[in-house]
C-alpha cells in the first residue's frame, strides 16, 4: 500500500526520517516546518515530495502523520490533531524523547479512533535543523514504539514496517513509563550532567581563560552532547521531571560518595569504583558490532482483537524482555492471530517462552511445533 506520509517538524529527526523514506521507499512524503528555508532545503533534496504551507494541509488526506516537533509542541499538535477530522485509518506517531506525557495526550487521538503510537528513535546528535539531517542517522539504533493496548495489532505491524525500512532502526515495543525511566539514566542525566560540567568549568575560565584552553579529549568527549539544543532538553526534562528527579537523587549520591573516599583517603574504594566502570564501560553493546544481528524467534496465538499486542508486549516487558520485533503472521476472523516475537538475546528468547507459557499463551518454535 502506497502510502500519503505527513512530517511534522521537518529538523534534524524528521528530516532524517523523511530522507530514509524517500531513499528507500516509494511512499510520498509531505513537509510541514514553520522554518521555510527547512522546507526549501528538503524539497531541494528530494526528502519531501511535497511542502505544506499549514498544519491542516499537511496532514490532509494523510495516511500516516510524524510528529517531529520539540516534546511541548508534539503535545500542542496532538491537541490540535484531534480537533480535526482524520480518517479513521490514520496512523498518527511521534519521535519525542519522552513518552508518558505523550502517550496522555495521545488518548485524545485513540478517543477520536485514529490510532496513536508512540515513537522514539534512540539516535540523534547535538546538532539540529534540516542541515544535520542523515539518511543513515537511525542505522542499527533502537526505534521505541509505545503502542497503547487498544491499537489494533495490524496498525502497530504497518507503522514498524514502514519505519524499519525507512531507517534500518531495530523496533523495539516498550511501555512509556518503562522508556522513561531508562532513557531518564542513559540519555536525560548524561545530557544534565554534562551541562552543569560545562557551566561550572565556565565559570572557572572567567576568572582564568586557561580551563578553556587546557580543555583536551575528556572534557571534550564528555561534554560534547552539553552543546545541544536548550529549547529541545528543556522540553524534555519538564516532561520527565519526576523520573529525572529521582535519578538526581541517586547521582547526588554517587558524586557525594566520591568526596567521602577523597575526605577520606580511601585510595582502594577509588580504585575498585573505576574497575568497575571500566568493566562496565567495555561490556556497553556497540551498535556497530550488530551489523548482521543473529535474531531468536518463537511464534505466539494470541486472540485476535485490539489490546492483543499490548498484553503480551506489556506482560514481556514487565519480565524485563526486550522484545526486538513483534509481526503479525496470520491474522483469521473471529479466530486467532499468530504473532512472531524476535529477541536479540537467546536469553531472552527463553524467558519469553517461560513467561508467555506460564500465563498460559501457546508458544511454538520456527517448525511451528510446541515448545
Ligand atoms: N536531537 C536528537 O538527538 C533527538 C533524538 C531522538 C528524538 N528527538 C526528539 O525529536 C524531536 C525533534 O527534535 P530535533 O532534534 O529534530 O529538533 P530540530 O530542532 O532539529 O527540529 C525541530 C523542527 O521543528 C520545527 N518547528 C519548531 N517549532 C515549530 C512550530 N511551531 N511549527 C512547525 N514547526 C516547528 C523547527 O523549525 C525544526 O525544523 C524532539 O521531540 C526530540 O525530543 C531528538
Ligand atoms: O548523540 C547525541 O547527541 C544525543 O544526544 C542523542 C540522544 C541521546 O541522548 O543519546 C539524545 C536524545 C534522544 O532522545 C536520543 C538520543
Amino acid at each position: 500500500m502506497s502510502e500519503r506520509i505527513a512530517i511534522l517538524g521537518v529538523g534534524l529527526i524528521g528530516g532524517s526520517i523523511a530522507l530514509g523514506l524517500k531513499e528507500r521507499t516509494d511512499h510520498y512524503v509531505i513537509g510541514y516546518d514553520i522554518a521555510i528555508e527547512n522546507l526549501d532545503h528538503a524539497k531541494r533534496i528530494g526528502a519531501i515530495d511535497q511542502i505544506a504551507r499549514s498544519l491542516e494541509e499537511a496532514v490532509e488526506q494523510a495516511t500516516i502523520i510524524v510528529i517531529a516537533l520539540p516534546v511541548s509542541l508534539i503535545c500542542e499538535t496532538i491537541e490540535k490533531l484531534a480537533q480535526l477530522s482524520l480518517a479513521s485509518h490514520t496512523i498518527v506517531t511521534d519521535v519525542g524523547s519522552t513518552k508518558q506525557q505523550i502517550m496522555q495526550y495521545g488518548q485524545q487521538l485513540i478517543d477520536q479512533g485514529v490510532s496513536f503510537i508512540g515513537g522514539h528513535p534512540m539516535a540523534g546528535s547535538h546538532r539540529s535543523g534540516m542541515q544535520a539531517a542523515d539518511s543513515l542517522l537511525f542505522e542499527n539504533a533502537y526505534y521505541i514504539l509505545t503502542p497503547p493496548t487498544q491499537i489494533p495489532l495490524a496498525d502497530v505491524q504497518r507503522l514498524s514496517h514502514l519505519l524499519e525500512k525507512a531507517t534500518h532502526a531495530q523496533l523495539v515495543i516498550m511501555d512509556a513509563l518503562f522508556h522513561d525511566r531508562i532513557v531518564g539514566a542513559v540519555s536525560h542525566l548524561p545530557h544534565i550532567i554534562a551541562a552543569g560540567l560545562v557551566v561550572q568549568v565556565g565559570q572557572y575560565n572567567d576568572q582564568n581563560e586557561w580551563f578553556h584552553r587546557l580543555a583536551a579529549g575528556g572534557f571534550r568527549d564528555l561534554t560534547r552532547i552539553g552543546a545541544s539544543h536548550p529549547q529541545m532538553w528543556r522540553d524534555i526534562l519538564m516532561s520527565n521531571r519526576n523520573e529525572v528527579v529521582q535519578l538526581l537523587y541517586d547521582w547526588e549520591e554517587q558524586m557525594r560518595s566520591f568526596r567521602h573516599a577523597l575526605e577520606n583517603q580511601d585510595a582502594n574504594w577509588i580504585e575498585e569504583t573505576f574497575a568497575t566502570s571500566k568493566k562496565l564501560r567495555e561490556t556497553l553493546p556497540d551498535r556497530n558490532t550488530h551489523l548482521i544481528p543473529q535474531i531468536f524467534e518463537c511464534y505466539v496465538d494470541v486472540p485476535d482483537h485490539p489490546g492483543a499486542i499490548g498484553q503480551v508486549a506489556l506482560l514481556l516487558g514487565e519480565h524485563g524482555i526486550n522484545l526486538s520485533n513483534l509481526a503479525v503472521m496470520e491474522n483469521r476472523e473471529e479466530a486467532l492471530g499468530v504473532l512472531r516475537l524476535s529477541f536479540k538475546e537467546e536469553e531472552h528468547l527463553r524467558q519469553a517462552i517461560r513467561c508467555l507459557s506460564d500465563a498460559g499463551y501457546p508458544v511454538y518454535d520456527e517448525a511451528l511445533s510446541h515448545i
